[in-house]
Parts: structure tokens; C-alpha cells; sequence
């Protein structure tokens, strides 16, 4: 089978772990100091469910609730990590946000989204709840996990849930429009 191309973007509210997740993800390691990102794009060969994909990774700038939604990760892009930080009350109102603004600019009802609340590893600090985060993804229909960056826990099985979700998204479009009326 050929190898799929899938376009990825990871969204959300500064600092909440966006490159951390794709760099440990891509590199498989951790680095611990903070450098906002303005964009950056990653590639990563991977399989899951014995197809090959040619995945470009899209880490973006960080938002807050006042941003607009870039219009380029309006177009082109197969599915959405929206991540926020489980220490972090204003990441989890932001991404809210973000998604609204999502739906609003893709005029799409359904887009393929892994929700992550990222940096379990710091549970002293937990502010948002698991199932808060498991509350929010129902409302959308959305795969929800929890993750840690820095210990390397649940990062790969974001990008592979979100292939498989965007896999299923297609093969229902697929479906509709092979559908006829007699
Ligand atoms: N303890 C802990 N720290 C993390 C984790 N993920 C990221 N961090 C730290 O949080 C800070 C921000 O991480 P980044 O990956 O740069 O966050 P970002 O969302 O890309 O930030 P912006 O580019 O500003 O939007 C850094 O100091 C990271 O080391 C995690 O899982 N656990």
C-alpha cells in the first residue's frame, strides 16, 4: 500500500507543551526550556494499522482567546491536536476558544480532533480534572487523552488515535458521496 500524506496541527494556548509533545514525538526527547514557537513544521514516517503515513506535523504559535484563528491551518490540514496544560484553568478555557473558532472558519461539523491534557507528570499542580477534559471531548465528539511530554507517556498514541480518527472521517465521507439516489 502506498504511503498516505497527512497534514497535522498542533493548537493551543502558549506554553501548554505544544513543541514538546511534537518534538518527543519526532525526536523522542524532552528538552526543558522554554522557547516560544512562531511555526514550525516537523515530517515523521509512521504506520499504524499496517498503512504507511507521510506525516507533516505543524507546531504553531501559541493563542489566547483574542487571536484569530490562522487561515492557513484553516485549509489543508487533515486533523487538530488541540492541547492544553492540566495545571493550567486558562489553557483549558482557551481551547475552547480554539475550537469554536475551528468549527466557525472550517464550516465543518465534524473535524478530526485529539483533545490532550498535557503534563500529567506535575499532579501537585493539577487544576483540570480527567474527567473535565473526558467532558469536553464528548461535547465535541472528540478523542480525549491525557499525556506528559516530559516522561514520555501517551505522546505517540496522540498522533496515532488522530490518523486513525482522520482515516474514519474519510472513509465516511467516502461513503456519502458514493451514495446514489434511485
Ligand atoms: N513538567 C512538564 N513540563 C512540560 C511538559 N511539556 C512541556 N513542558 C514545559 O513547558 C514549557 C513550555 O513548553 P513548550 O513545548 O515550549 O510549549 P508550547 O505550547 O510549544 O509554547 P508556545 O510555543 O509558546 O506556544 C517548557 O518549559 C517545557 O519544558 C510536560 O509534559 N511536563
Amino acid at each position: 500500500m502506498p504511503s498516505k500524506q497527512r497534514k497535522i496541527a498542533v493548537m493551543g494556548y502558549r506554553s501548554v507543551g505544544k513543541s514538546s509533545l511534537s518534538i518527543q514525538f519526532v525526536e523522542g526527547q524532552f528538552v526543558d526550556s522554554y522557547d516560544p514557537t512562531i511555526e514550525n513544521t516537523f515530517t515523521k514516517s509512521t504506520r499504524v494499522n499496517s498503512q504507511d503515513y507521510e506525516l507533516k506535523l505543524v507546531d504553531t504559535a501559541g493563542q489566547d482567546e483574542y487571536s484569530i484563528f490562522p487561515s492557513q491551518y484553516s485549509i489543508d490540514v487533515h486533523g487538530y491536536v488541540l492541547v492544553y496544560s492540566i495545571t493550567s484553568t486558562k489553557s483549558f478555557e482557551v481551547i475552547k476558544i480554539i475550537y469554536d473558532k475551528l468549527l466557525d472558519i472550517t464550516g465543518k461539523v465534524h473535524v478530526p480532533i485529539v483533545l490532550v491534557g498535557n503534563k500529567t507528570d506535575l499532579h501537585m499542580e493539577r487544576m483540570i480534572s480527567a474527567e473535565e477534559g473526558r467532558k469536553l471531548a464528548e461535547d465535541w465528539n472528540a478523542t480525549f487523552l491525557e499525556a506528559s511530554a516530559k516522561q514520555n507517556t501517551s505522546v505517540s498514541d496522540i498522533f496515532h488515535t488522530l490518523l486513525m480518527e482522520i482515516e474514519k472521517a474519510d472513509t465516511k465521507t467516502n461513503e456519502k458521496s458514493n451514495c446514489s439516489i434511485s
